[in-house]
């Protein structure tokens, strides 16, 4: 695929709407006058708005985006949404509508400006805590297999067809989805595939959006800082399995809370397991595992069956592998065309998923996006399970974020990794002593876990690969593919891997 600059994803060709029907279409309150204004693109970023776009200013934990309206204005935007407290702060010379909850309603004015519902691919939502964006990336690929043009958005990168695009949020805010939706459509996707953060589904960014096909991964400890419980956190996942949002699902009943969702969804689904084999409709059972690839057949309750054999380590990534073919299999494509589809390859680097960097030579190390005790848990245990040598552990726990788990992230790490380096992960804010010394509370729980602590993170993977003996693996988790890192409010270049590859170096294994 080809790299292109990151770049606001919208349409480069959108026709105008007139503010005015806008204005009567969905009966706004309008201060100003809407007649004779052209409407070509929405935004709620200031440093994004372009000539013709209509600016709106969302109220923030930080701030309003009312105080940048001046900015919007000098840019170019014709008219303002924002509520009450922001519209109280405007003093411009172009319309201004005023809504009691802007956000919720970005995503149907987004619609409505890129007309969206008209000319959307077919979309395909994937979430869970874990697992999405491997699982997003490998539908893409077996649908461009099948020969659609694609679209794709996650954490990790977006693309529109082979143009690959950098992310900020998993799941962009209303206005930017429906411009990359109608970009997609622009460049003649015909199939998109987005990863879906809990954070999306409740704060409005998926407004206005209907997949046709929903697929759910698992649910486990994360982001409780923003839900308080799991059973607040899983209530806003089932948000996403309603009637109005999608057509029909595929969910893993591996975890109580797929099975939860199963019953309690108003959408048909279709369930898979690995080991709770007889409440599923379909059935992965593993055959073979190396540290290169995994075989498992895929079984249904109506006998159809497909083998399959991926460029991944591990049990989780062929529970991914199945959501993403169940996905197909839910939306009709017949199963000789999937199997062909298959064995054209799986596209086989997921970024930062466990991303090998190291050469052939040496020990192997991965860079992994993993952030959850959970995540944690599934990698350890493949890697374990095909490593030769001892797995040794890299990571830390980031800062202003869930501090809940971090104890329990170091409990894993005591318990699946031979030797675990402790060290810092996106600070933020939080004093990164204290954040160690968390984690170290929980490995120390652990008899026998052997461990250091050791920072920066620079400093960390060194001392792993020195310790690293041939047959070894290394598994640094956080950053993934990430290449900054968030230290008081400053984002700093840099790269796990850079870091990793030039440790090796170092210790004499090229990379
Ligand atoms: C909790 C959350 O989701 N916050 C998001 C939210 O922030 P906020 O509402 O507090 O906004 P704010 O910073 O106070 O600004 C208010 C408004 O002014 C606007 N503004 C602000 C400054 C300026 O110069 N110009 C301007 O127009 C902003 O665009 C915003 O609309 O709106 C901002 C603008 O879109 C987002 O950057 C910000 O995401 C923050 C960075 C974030 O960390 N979000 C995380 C929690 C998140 O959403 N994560 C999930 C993934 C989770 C996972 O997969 O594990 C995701 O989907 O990415």
């Amino acid at each position: 695929m080809e790299s292109a600059a990151p770049s606001s994803l919208r349409p480069e060709h959108q026709p105008s709407r007139s503010l005015a029907t806008l204005v009567d279409d969905f009966d706004l309150d309008v201060h100003g006058d809407p007649d004779g204004v052209e409407v070509s693109g929405i935004t709620v970023a200031s440093n994004q708005v372009q000539p013709g776009d209509i600016f709106v200013a969302l109220p923030g934990a930080r701030t309003h985006g009312a105080k940048y309206a001046p900015q919007a204005a000098e840019a170019g935007a014709v008219a303002i949404v924002t509520d009450e407290a922001g519209a109280a702060q405007l003093d411009l010379r172009i319309p201004v509508i005023t809504l009691d909850e802007p956000r919720a309603a970005l995503g149907g004015l987004a619609s409505w400006v890129y007309r969206t519902a008209e000319r959307a691919p077919k979309l395909y939502g994937i979430t869970g805590t874990n697992g999405k964006t491997s699982t997003a990336f490998i539908l893409e690929s077996l649908l461009r297999n099948l020969g659609f043009e694609t679209g794709l958005s996650t954490t990790a990168e977006r693309h529109i067809g082979d143009e690959v695009y950098s992310s900020a949020l998993t799941t962009p805010e209303a206005s930017e989805l429906h411009g990359m939706i109608a970009r997609m459509s622009e460049e003649g996707a015909r199939a998109a595939v987005l990863e879906v953060s809990a954070q999306a589904v409740e704060r409005h960014r998926i407004e206005g959006i209907r997949f046709e096909v929903v697929g759910f991964t698992n649910l486990s400890h994360d982001h409780l800082d923003d839900y308080g419980s799991m059973e607040a956190y899983f209530e806003v996942k089932l948000d996403l399995f309603t009637p109005d949002r999608a057509e029909r699902g595929v969910v893993c009943v591996d975890t109580v809370w797929g099975e939860r969702l199963a019953e309690e969804t108003r959408i048909p689904i279709t369930t898979y397991s690995l080991n709770r084999a007889e409440r599923a409709d379909w059935t992965v059972e593993i055959w073979d595992q190396t540290a290169d690839f995994t075989s498992f057949t895929l079984t249904g309750r109506d006998d159809r069956s497909i083998e399959v054999t991926i460029p991944f380590i591990g049990t989780h990534m062929a529970e991914n592998t199945a959501l993403a073919i169940l996905m197909l299999v839910e939306d009709g494509f017949e199963i000789d065309a999937i199997t062909e589809a298959i064995d054209r390859g799986i596209r086989n680097a997921i970024p930062g998923r466990l991303e090998r960097v190291s050469g052939d030579e040496g020990p192997r190390v991965f860079v992994d996006y993993g952030h959850s005790p959970d995540a944690f848990e599934q990698t350890l245990k493949a890697l374990k399970h095909v490593s030769e040598g001892r797995v040794i552990m890299v990571f830390g726990a980031d800062g202003d974020r869930d501090k809940t788990k971090r104890a329990d992230m170091g409990r894993i790490a005591g318990r699946l990794a031979d030797f675990t380096v402790v060290t810092d992960y996106n600070p933020r804010f939080e004093d990164p002593v204290a954040i160690r010394q968390q984690i170290l509370e929980g490995i120390a729980e652990i008899d026998g876990a052997e461990y250091i602590e050791v920072a920066p993170e620079e400093d960390a993977i060194r001392a792993a690969v020195e310790r690293a003996e041939r047959s070894d693996t290394i598994v640094w988790f956080g950053p993934g593919e990430v290449d900054y890192r968030e230290v008081k409010g400053v984002d700093e270049p840099f790269s796990a891997r850079e870091e990793a590859r030039r440790a090796l170096i170092e210790a004499g294994w090229p990379a």
